[in-house]
């Protein structure tokens, strides 16, 4: 029975994302077929996976395949699967509707000027809507496998705001989308363009994808051929899943071409790692790194994790990123294909299974050792996986302790050695820099670059050019918790306990000090009393050459900036009072020694303080009682 077709209307976002796609892309207008050819195979995979536990559901028409055909005089292009299908909801579900809310999210991030960037576009995934990019009009024509022969459905749209639904009797199990191609193109009737662009894009599908064959060499006698040759097929691919050829016969294009159809990135990955595992258990794992980390909001969440995905013996079984790889490891796309686990494994089953920890654990390792490989041979590729991925890498160091050493020599930092916020620095280039005596690795965190940067914390150690890594990135201070040590040096803050500045100073320097923290007892007593309730003590600074005074904490203490974090986050931080460490060799402390006037002795006393808060970034208790302080000083000066 065929209903009458109705009409619905597409979802608000499907019009946007759609007048993005066409004006965005047009100038790649051909991905179109690889995107449909990708749902194919995609419909495929689902179809086997279901057909283990229910085989007849493939029984009928058992080999999996994809058709691409063309009809010259009507101006259609075909794309027939025998995979699922889709029920009448799927259909209004999939096409008619933008299921990920990220990407909605990720549209209304766009500016203007990013609308016109196809490289943006391509990386949330075009997927079907492509087509109108050359089809002024789409007839898809399904039936979901295990449904009944009359509950097939055609939809049908001009790709403006509405489409058509209708339900079908006798149609075969799969999907048919019949693209009506705009006059211009035409081309994508000619069927050497067309195998041309499967070998391209599609060359890695792991099922037939098939032609009519074509007689002859002349395009007239091939036309007036199709009728009777209708049935008659040329596979046009390799048809073989790509990970299970030998890698020297791959070409760096067959695998971009592969990560495109499991990532949807429309970037070229960095780079990627294709081993065969065969011991204890065997296993094949193919792992890529993108060069581009996704706009998607999904990104910031570790939650929803996808990319990674899970065959057995070369069945797909389901995206598995969050049994096969630890989170920190999240922008890591690519296949497992295991041929020792069950097909009938469960979510649950990986979770807990011996296998799949082993498989993880080779996994990262492989990732890591492909990361130091990049680092090792080209820096700025290097760089550029930094810059995209650095601060989800942070994460591992905290995570996984069985690879915190590799982790630790892929970080970069930035640092006082060069006038430049670039996180370049790895900690092997500090040690092959550190001066002789220095036994610590320096480090400071702070909320900004330019707030570590000019931090007076570590004055003295610039003094005697002792580079120290700047961290300003929200993660460090969390992260830097759990690296206490690399390559035998402990790593130091320099805003927390005793700096050890003496092994660095010559003996006259230090001889110099202690004459300096004795003359100042005095005035190291005046501050402790006026200063009680604010701070735990008060002493001479090791650290300071230019500032009056600066504020630190004990080796144990959690960073000022980490607690001003938390407290803004609704934590509820413990008070932990700073020390201050004052500079006697500084004119405004010296002025403070011999003040008689006592208002003014504390005013100075308070300000001491109070420009070391702010010097970390802090905020003032009472920053009116500062301005009108320091006001007051001023005041006094210009008389
Ligand atoms: N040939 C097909 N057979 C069965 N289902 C299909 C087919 N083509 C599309 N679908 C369904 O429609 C959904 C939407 O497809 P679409 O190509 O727009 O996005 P996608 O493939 O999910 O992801 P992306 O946007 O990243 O490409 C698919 O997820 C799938 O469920």
């Amino acid at each position: 029975m065929t209903t009458t077709p109705e009409t619905h209307k597409f979802q608000a976002e499907v019009q946007q994302v759609l007048q993005l796609v066409i004006h965005s892309l047009y100038s790649h207008k051909e991905i179109f077929l690889r995107e449909l050819i990708s749902n194919a195979s995609d419909a495929c995979d689902k179809l086997r996976f279901a057909a283990i536990g229910n085989p007849a559901l493939s029984q009928d028409d058992a080999e999996l395949r994809i058709e691409i055909s063309f009809d010259k005089e009507a101006h259609t292009l075909s794309i027939r699967d025998n995979g699922i299908g889709m029920s009448r909801d799927e259909v209004i579900e999939n096409i008619g509707t933008i299921a990920r809310s990220g990407t909605r999210r990720f549209l209304e991030q766009l500016s203007g000027d990013q609308r016109k960037d196809a490289q943006l576009i391509g990386q949330f995934g075009v997927g079907f809507y492509s087509a109108f990019i050359v089809a002024d009009k789409i007839t898809l024509t399904t039936r979901r496998a295990g449904d009944a022969a009359d509950s097939g459905v055609r939809w049908e749209s001009t790709g403006t705001g509405e489409y058509t639904l209708e339900t079908l009797e006798s149609v075969a199990r799969g999907t048919t989308v019949v693209l009506h191609l705009k006059d211009e193109e035409l081309e994508f009737l000619q069927p050497w363009r067309l195998r041309e662009l499967i070998s391209k894009y599609s060359d890695h599908i792991g099922f037939p994808i098939r032609m009519p064959k074509e007689i002859g060499h002349d395009e007239t006698e091939a036309n007036e051929g199709e009728e009777k040759l209708a049935l008659e097929w040329d596979t046009v691919n390799h048809a073989s899943a790509l990970w299970t050829r030998p890698k020297s016969e791959l070409k760096d294009e067959d695998y971009q071409a592969f990560y495109k159809h499991i990532s949807h990135d429309f970037n070229d990955p960095l780079a990627w790692a294709h081993n065969r595992v065969e011991g204890n258990q065997s296993y094949t794992s193919l792992l890529f790194v993108p060069s581009k980390a996704p706009m998607d909001a999904m990104w910031s969440g570790r939650e929803e994790r996808k990319g990674l995905k899970l065959y057995i013996r070369r069945v797909f079984i389901m995206d598995a990123s969050e049994q096969l790889l630890p989170a920190y490891l999240r922008f890591v796309s690519g296949v497992i294909d295991s041929d020792d686990l069950p097909l009938n494994v469960s979510r649950e089953i990986l979770q807990q299974n011996k296998l799949v920890a082993q498989i993880k654990s080779g996994a990262s390792k492989r990732v890591l050792d492909l990361l130091e490989k990049i680092s090792n041979d080209d820096k700025d590729k290097y760089q550029g996986f930094w810059n995209e991925f650095g601060n989800v890498l942070k994460e591992g160091v905290a995570e996984d302790f069985a690879n915190k050493d590799k982790l630790a020599k892929l970080l970069r930092f930035a640092s006082t050695s060069s006038e430049d916020k670039a996180q370049t620095v790895s900690l092997d280039d500090y040690i092959g820099r550190m001066k002789p005596g220095q036994e610590a690795i320096y480090y400071i965190t702070a909320d900004s670059w330019l707030a570590a940067r000019n931090s007076p914390q570590l004055e003295a150690l610039k003094a005697r050019g002792v580079e120290v890594l700047l961290l300003v990135d929200r993660i460090d201070e969390w992260m830097i918790g759990y690296l206490n040590e690399y390559a035998g040096k402990k790593l130091k803050s320099v805003a927390k306990g005793d700096i050890e500045i003496d092994k660095l100073a010559d003996a006259g320097d230090s001889e110099k000090r202690k004459e300096a923290e004795k003359a100042a007892e005095g005035l190291l007593g005046k501050l402790k009393t006026l200063l009680a309730d604010k701070v735990r003590d008060v002493r001479v600074s090791h650290r300071l050459t230019e500032s009056p005074s600066c504020l630190v904490l004990d080796e144990h203490d959690m960073a000022a900036h980490m607690q001003r974090l938390l407290k803004q986050a609704g934590h509820d931080v413990p008070s932990q009072q700073p020390i201050l460490e004052i500079n006697p060799g500084h004119p405004l402390v010296q002025r403070l020694e011999t003040e008689t006037n006592e208002a003014r002795a504390n005013d100075l006393g308070l300000l001491l303080l109070e420009q070391a808060q702010l010097a970390e970034g802090g905020q003032l208790d009472d920053p009116a009682a500062y301005v009108r302080r320091v006001n007051a000083l001023l005041l006094e000066g210009l008389k």
